[in-house]
Parts: C-alpha cells; structure tokens; sequence
C-alpha cells in the first residue's frame, strides 16, 4: 500500500478516508474535482510546531503563509489554533477580513505593494507591513505620517543565500526579486531610513530563502549570518531587532523519492542555533518567527478526480485521463512536481498497470503524475491524488474555460462545504457583451 497512506484512512470496507470521512461518499456528495482537507491534521500540525517552541523556552510566533491555501475558512481555522497568518495581497487580506480574522495578527508581505494595498492595509490595522525595498519604504513613510499613524514593520533581507530547491521557489539568493540586499549594504541603508521614519516602528527583519527545502544547513547558515549582522547592527546603528523571522519553506514528502526531516526539526533546529549565535555574540535573545505554508496544509490536503478515458499505446505508454488537471494543480507542469495517486474505492489493492495521469485541458504538458502504478482501474472510479493541499487550489485557474473545484473540510467524520464549485455562469459572470455595433454591409 502508497506508504503516504495512515491505517487509520481506510475504512472497513477499504475505502479511503479523509478526516474520518469515506473519500467515495464525499465524491458522491460533493462531485469531482473536489479538494478534500483533514483539518485535523492541520491542527495537528501547528501544534507540533508550538510544541518545539515551547520545549525550547523561547519566544515565538507561528505566521501561517496564507498563500499556501486561503479560503475564509481557511483564515477561521488558524484564528480559533491562535496563530498568525500572512497575506500577500489585497485579496489575501480581504479574504482575512471576511473571516473576521485578528487584523493585528496579520503579516502583509510582498514585493510590489500597490498605493491601494498599502493603503487598505493600514486602515485595516493590521500588525505588521513586511517592508520589501526603498520604494516601498518611502512611499509607506509618507502615508503614516500623511495619516499620522504609528506602524509596525519587519524589513525583508536577501542574506544572499541559496536554497536547494526549484529555481522558480528560490528565494534568498542575492539576484532576487525579494527584500535589501544584505551584502551590499541595501539592508544598512533601509534600517536609517526606517529608524528616521518619524511614523515606523522598525521592530524586526525577516528573510525567506525559497520553498520545499529539505535541509537544515540553509536555516542554520541564515540565523548565523543574522545574529552576526544583528551584533554589528547593535553596535553600528544603534538597531537590535527584537524580532528574527526566518519564513517557511520547510520541505515535505509528496512521494517515496522524498526524504525530508519532520518540520519541526527545522524550527528546534533554528531555534538552537539562535540560542547558540546570541550567546556567542553576547547579544540578547531574539523572538522567533516562521511562516509555514506548505508544511501546514500540503499533506492535508487530497485532490478526488473520476477517471474518465484511456489511451493504451502499445509499447510506449497508457494513459488515464481524470476530470481536473494543471487547473486545479498547476504544479507538476510549473516545476515538475511529483505526487501520488491511490484508487479511492481500495488503496490496498495490488498494483496490475503502469498508468500515466493526464488531465483534460488542451495542453500536452497537463499530466498530473508520470507512470503511477495502479491496481486495475475503468471509467468512473475515484482517483485521489495526495498530499495536494498546498499551492494546489490557490493557484487554480479557470484554463479552457473549465470551473474551479469545490472545497471540502473533513474532520472527525463530518464533512464541510467551504469554497462552492463555480458553475458555468460563474464563469461569464464578469464578462461583458461586444458593444461596437455590427459592419453594417
Ligand atoms: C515570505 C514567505 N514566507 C513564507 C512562505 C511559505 O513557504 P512554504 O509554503 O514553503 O512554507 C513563502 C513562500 O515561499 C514566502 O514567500
Ligand atoms: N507556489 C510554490 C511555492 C510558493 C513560493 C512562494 N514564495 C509551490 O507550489 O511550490
């Protein structure tokens, strides 16, 4: 049996669960594509990370990276765990409000903040504006001090660090789109210019060196190169952050090529090497922050498909055509991600063919999973691919015209609509007729 799969996810008949929920009942219900969440595993997961913190005797602060999943739901669930989120977006933070989340409990991040996102985000009031370069600063200068209104903020640093991981989810390096560059002197300059802000309250610094990483070394090289900078800082400009966020990016297993540590052995692992580099440099103790996305919500997450045609060519590969695709899970064709599927009705059975996943829009590169190996399989039956909760339905798009699945919770056996299916006429909703008259002939 796909060893993504927990005993406990099969019920008497073998069918798969999800939450304690058969996956083929919730097909039935809800149709297919639909993305099914075991929120409790969600939930489990943060408290595995505030565990780690607090075996630690640390300050800290979880900022779920709302970009990984963001549903209004999805915002409730981490109010009622007591977490933080970020967004990275006036939709993201629109979405937040939706949900009654905490403003105050809210990071804004991003690299191009528009005068309107600012803006909403200060009326909003929410925690803290994650700064990403000059532009931003002085134009966030300004408005707080226009509206005369005290604001917290982190500044965003490339530590010219590279992460092992997909170049498009690589972040940290010098050459980025994201943050001051820290071996230039940028990230000098931006703590003057911060601490000159009559309305900022420059209170940490923040770097995110990529995402799906699977080694410990990068976090451990950031928090040296910080608290190193810190000291410097402290002694230079008269700046000691109370605040170090270190991001997300904390890789996890999505098929049994994967081998990464447990997510919580980077953040014990972060949080000693901050304790170890304070101490060495005689500095203060710092709060830690991360941001997980991924690592929250991927393996939570289940994307159900019905199998729909096959295409058998004779020595060269069969295909199994299912009812979703790169709409709903762009991944494996933005970076070649890889994933799992099992056969919902019977993840026990043994595997009879090599099958190769394509999904149903009009692009050849739209192939969910390379030769997955399957029991026997026909029309109709439910596929679930695993360990798709994240990045999978934030980054859905209507290609072809196709509408976006619906999203169901799962937990303790009950199920929860939370985002509807779109409907043809969500589609056209938007849209709106020719108006030049007809050439008349
Ligand atoms: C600033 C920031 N924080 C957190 C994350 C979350 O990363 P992940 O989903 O890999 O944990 C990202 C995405 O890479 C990010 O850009
Ligand atoms: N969307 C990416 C990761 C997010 C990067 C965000 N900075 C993925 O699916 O892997």
């Amino acid at each position: 049996m796909n060893e993504q799969i927990k005993t406990d996810a099969l019920n008497s008949a073998h069918h798969l669960m999800v939450g304690g929920v058969d996956t083929l009942t919730l097909a039935k219900t809800y149709q297919t594509p639909l993305y099914v969440y075991d929120t409790g595993a969600i939930r489990a997961e943060i408290a595995a990370f505030k565990q780690v913190f607090e075996e630690n005797h640390v300050n800290y602060q979880i900022s779920y990276a709302s970009k990984a999943f963001a549903t209004v739901a999805m915002y409730q669930l981490i109010a009622q765990e007591h977490i933080h989120c970020d967004v990275v977006s006036g939709g993201e933070l629109y979405t937040a409000q939706q949900a009654d989340f905490p403003m105050a409990a809210v990071s804004f991040h991003g690299n191009n903040k528009s005068l309107a996102e600012l803006t909403m985000a200060l009326d909003a009031g929410v925690g803290t504006i994650v700064v990403d370069n000059f532009d931003e600063l002085s134009q966030l200068t300004t408005l707080t001090a226009q509206r005369q209104q005290l604001t917290t903020i982190m500044l965003r640093i490339a530590p010219g660090i590279s992460a092992h991981t997909h170049d498009y989810i690589s972040t940290g390096q010098a050459d980025s789109k994201f943050g001051f560059d820290l071996n230039s002197g940028q990230a000098d300059q931006a703590i003057r210019a911060a601490q000159a802000a009559p309305y900022l309250k420059l209170v940490g610094i923040h770097c995110h060196i990529g995402s799906q990483i699977f080694e410990l070394n990068g976090f451990e090289m950031i928090v040296d190169k910080l608290v190193s900078e810190f000291a410097r800082w402290q002694r230079e400009l008269d700046f000691y952050p109370q605040i170090m966020n270190v991001g997300g990016g904390f890789g996890v297993k999505y098929t049994a090529e994967d081998h990464p540590l447990q997510p919580t052995d980077f953040v014990d692992a972060i949080v000693k090497e901050t304790l170890a580099q304070t101490a060495a440099h005689q500095v203060p103790m710092l709060e830690i922050w991360i941001e997980p996305g991924r690592s929250l919500v991927a393996a939570a997450g289940t994307t159900l498909y019905t199998i729909g045609d096959e295409k058998d060519i004779p020595g060269i590969r069969k295909y199994l055509s299912v009812d979703g695709g790169m709409g709903d899970n762009i991944r494996p064709a933005l970076y070649q991600a890889k994933y799992e599927a099992v056969l919902a009705k019977d993840p026990t059975l043994p595997a009879e063919q090599v099958a190769s996943i394509a999904g149903k829009y009009c692009e050849s590169g739209d192939m969910l999973i390379w030769n997955q190996q399957l029991p026997a399989t026909k029309a109709g039956d439910v596929l679930a691919v695993l360990d798709t909760g994240a990045y999978g339905y934030s980054m859905a798009s209507n290609y072809n015209r196709n509408p976006r699945p619906a999203v169901v919770f799962c937990e303790q056996g009950h199920s929860q609509l939370v985002v509807q299916r779109e409907s043809y006429a969500d589609l056209t909703r938007l849209d709106l007729p020719l108006s030049v008259p007809e050439k008349t002939k």
